[in-house]
């Protein structure tokens, strides 16, 4: 069976509860197929910011990372929220190992435009590690700390980090947020989105911010492995396990 990369960010890093319940969700569907786990942590880089009096700049719902911040960015997410996952991991008996995307040269890292400073893009490397992990039943804990040929550390946006995870392992991927899914200019859920309606969407401004960065990786994931990418939300975990019998939850996002 195909492998299941289930990525989680904003608010669910820190709420132990959500952790809980999802992580337990994971240990059941583990039973029958591989599972891999990828993090942001959006909120925790915020809070450490704040309190180091730093100045947050996104654009394009990503990061600007300058290299002040830069060890601050890798400490909240492939330190605390890395390890706090796998520690919760740990307790609803899963057998997880905490990764970054500078692993096992999983992913080519590359740093984009300088106007976002140390943010990296992601491309497929290699999947040697992965599959040899999942092999035997581990649980790749992933957090979306990068690093190019050159050795320098690049803070790559979660969601695409998971894509790229998606497009190595040929896999289904979960993009899990803090909302029921993709929501339209009354705040109702669309259970499905075709690339056409995504770009109608995002130019009229219905999708916003860092749900437009969530989209377009769900669908360049879709479209790379001709699979439909679910954007549904970590609070109703349960609703994955709907998904695994080929039931909906959330929103769809169609290759073309
Ligand atoms: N059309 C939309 N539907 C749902 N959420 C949207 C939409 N447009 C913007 N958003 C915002 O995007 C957020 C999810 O993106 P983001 O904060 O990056 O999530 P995460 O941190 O879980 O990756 C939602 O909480 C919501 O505020
Ligand atoms: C370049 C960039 O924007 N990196 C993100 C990485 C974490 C992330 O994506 O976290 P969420 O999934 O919680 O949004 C950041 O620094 O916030």
């Amino acid at each position: 069976m195909k492998p299941l990369i289930v990525k989680v960010g904003g608010a669910f890093i820190g709420d132990a509860k959500a952790a809980k319940a999802l992580l337990d969700v994971l240990a059941q569907l583990q039973k029958s197929r591989p599972v891999l786990l990828v993090h942001g942590g959006g909120p925790i880089v915020e809070e450490w910011m704040q309190a180091l009096n730093l100045k947050t700049v996104k654009i394009d719902g990503l990061r600007v990372t300058t290299p002040e911040q830069m060890p601050y960015i890798v400490g909240a997410l492939a330190g605390t929220a890395n390890k706090q996952l796998v520690a919760q991991a740990i307790a609803c008996g899963l057998n997880p190992v905490g990764l970054a995307l500078t692993d096992g040269a999983m992913v080519n890292c590359q740093p984009m435009d300088a106007k976002y400073g140390a943010v990296g893009s992601v491309t497929p490397g290699n999947a040697t590690l992965l599959k040899l992990l999942l092999s035997q039943d581990f649980l790749p804990v992933i957090s979306s700390i990068g690093a190019d040929q050159s050795g320098q550390l690049l803070n790559v946006n979660a969601d695409q980090a998971a894509t790229v995870m998606a497009q190595l392992l040929h896999a289904e991927l979960l993009l899990l947020s803090d909302v029921a899914g993709v929501l339209d200019a009354d705040k109702q859920l669309l259970s499905e989105l075709s690339a056409a309606q995504i770009r109608e969407l995002i130019d009229a401004g219905v999708i916003r911010d860092g749900m437009t960065v969530k989209v377009e990786a769900a669908l360049a994931a879709a479209k790379d492995i001709g699979l439909p990418v679910t954007i549904a939300s970590w609070k109703q975990p349960e609703s994955l396990l709907r998904l695994a019998d080929n039931q909906s939850a959330g929103t769809r996002i169609y290759p073309d």
